[in-house]
């Protein structure tokens, strides 16, 4: 079959050629749909393909601030608007000097898929400045997201965009931007999720995505008559869905011994203080090393003193949660993890894992539990808070933690179920990439050209 090849060849035509971590997310993608497109000639009639690999906008904005010296910085801001016809624009929004447009391109693509697998109706965006938040002071911050939201609003909508958190933007930045929105459109509309509660935001968001992650690792466990309780588990990352992964692990009973940032590893075996973590991270917003300077039984290794992918996936465990960023996980982490005879693999970064970790994993029938559905619990209760938003109905936090368990069951169900249909065995990715593909490709369809 060379649909792949030639819509591959026409992306990279239309495309622009630098575009490599959005071919890497689409060559996935377009590979595990073949058993759907072989069955079902309607999507290539559709010329669905096609339809489905260029965004339908991507805009590009300039952003001009003041910092605390009253010089002029000037950044570049992004929002890919990928695939609108499951529902309105929806996905996050990163703060990171990597962003450029193929990461967005790759992330808005990889939020179709994501989204549709939630059931909810939304469609699949992703945006972002290539700012970063690190050393500025809550002032600059504040002015930088004023100057984002400005370049940018008159793009979004409650019904047409809207907006979430990501790398470097939490709650902070979220309420400076909805802040900012209000001031120019004298609206309260819900074009932002991930709000502080003050703001509207709802119960249980911010951890949805690290809690989230750990019931669709503990549903899968279980189906196999498996539980996380009492074992080893390693974790990259520090932020947002880390610390939550942390925290909900430690609820269910299971042991997690690392995190990490963009200096350093943190081994902590009897397992990470999470009190101490919070405070280095939420409040303090520092470094890693001020962890290991509290804790002695710590160790903590450097970046750049560890040749070989990064440290953490170098410590045995049960299971490995990657949290961090796209591409962690390569070859040589993943052969350590299967050496240490590792037994599942839950993404909770989006595509944390290379294709030729991912490859590896697959042939030792290591359990993968991809990121479109594993870390999928974020997206969902972000509809949640616009739905409690629209509604002015707002859910206690044990009902929105009700709702996001059930949600991750049902995604695990609905993949199972997909992957028993095209004897996929335990080939999740496929799987998922299936059943969401099927979902956007049969709202093309019926929405007509
Ligand atoms: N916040 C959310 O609700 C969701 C986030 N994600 C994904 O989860 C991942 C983490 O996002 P958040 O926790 O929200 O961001 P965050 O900004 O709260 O934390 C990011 C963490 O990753 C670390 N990091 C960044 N680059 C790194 C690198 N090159 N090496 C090692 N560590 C690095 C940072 O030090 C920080 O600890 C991203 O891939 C994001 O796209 C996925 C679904 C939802
Ligand atoms: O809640 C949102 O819209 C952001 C979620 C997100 O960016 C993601 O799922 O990667």
């Amino acid at each position: 079959m060379n649909y792949i090849t030639e819509a591959m060849n026409r992306a990279k035509l239309t495309n622009c050629q630098s575009d490599i971590t959005f071919f890497q997310a689409l060559e996935e993608v377009l590979t595990s749909i073949k058993p759907v497109i072989k069955e079902n000639p309607k999507y290539l009639e559709n010329n669905i393909i096609e339809r489905i690999i260029y965004p339908n906008r991507e805009i590009r904005f300039k952003i001009e601030w003041l910092d605390d010296k009253n010089n002029i910085q000037v950044n570049n801001g992004y929002r890919v608007q990928f695939n609108n016809a499951l529902g309105p624009y929806k996905g996050g929004v990163r703060f990171h000097p990597s962003v450029n447009p193929d990461i967005l391109k790759f992330l808005a693509f990889e939020q179709i898929f994501k989204n549709a697998i939630t059931g909810l109706h939304i469609g699949g965006a992703k945006g972002g400045a290539d700012f970063d938040p690190k050393g500025k002071s809550d002032k600059e911050i504040m002015k930088f997201c004023q100057a984002f939201m400005t370049a940018f609003y008159n793009s979004i909508g409650a019904d047409i965009d809207i907006l979430g958190g990501d790398i470097g933007v939490g709650e902070r930045e979220v309420g400076y931007l909805f802040g900012q929105y209000k001031t120019l459109t004298n609206s309260y509309d819900s074009i932002i999720t991930s709000k502080p509660i003050a703001l509207g935001g709802s119960k249980g968001r911010a951890s949805a995505t690290g809690y989230g992650l750990v019931y669709f690792t503990q549903t899968l466990l279980e189906d196999m008559g498996e539980t996380l309780k009492g074992k080893i588990c390693t974790i990259s990352g520090s932020g947002n869905v880390a610390i939550h992964a942390i925290e909900k692990l430690y609820d269910i009973g299971a042991i997690p011994v690392t995190c990490s940032d963009s200096k350093g590893t943190i081994h902590d075996p009897n397992g990470i203080d999470l009190a101490l973590l919070k405070q280095i991270k939420l409040v303090n917003r520092a470094s890693l090393e001020d962890y290991a300077e509290e804790r002695k039984a710590a160790t903590y290794v450097k970046r750049e003193d560890y040749e070989g992918g990064s440290y953490v996936w170098s410590i045995p465990c049960f299971a490995a949660f990657p949290c961090a960023t796209q591409n962690e996980l390569g070859e040589e982490s993943a052969q350590k993890l299967i050496d240490n005879e590792i037994k599942i693999i839950a993404e909770g970064a989006n595509m944390p894992t290379t294709p030729q970790g991912i490859e590896l994993f697959m042939k030792n029938k290591i359990i993968f539990a991809p990121a479109k559905a594993a870390n999928a619990g974020g997206v969902a209760v972000s509809v949640l808070e616009m739905s409690q938003n629209n509604s002015l109905n707002y859910m206690s936090a044990a009902e929105v933690d009700e709702k996001l368990q059930g949600i991750m069951s049902k995604i695990y169900k609905d993949i199972k179920k997909t992957c028993d249909k095209y004897s996929l065995g335990l080939d999740l990715a496929s799987g998922a990439n299936i059943l969401g593909f099927k979902r956007v490709a049969n709202a093309l369809i019926a929405q007509g050209v």
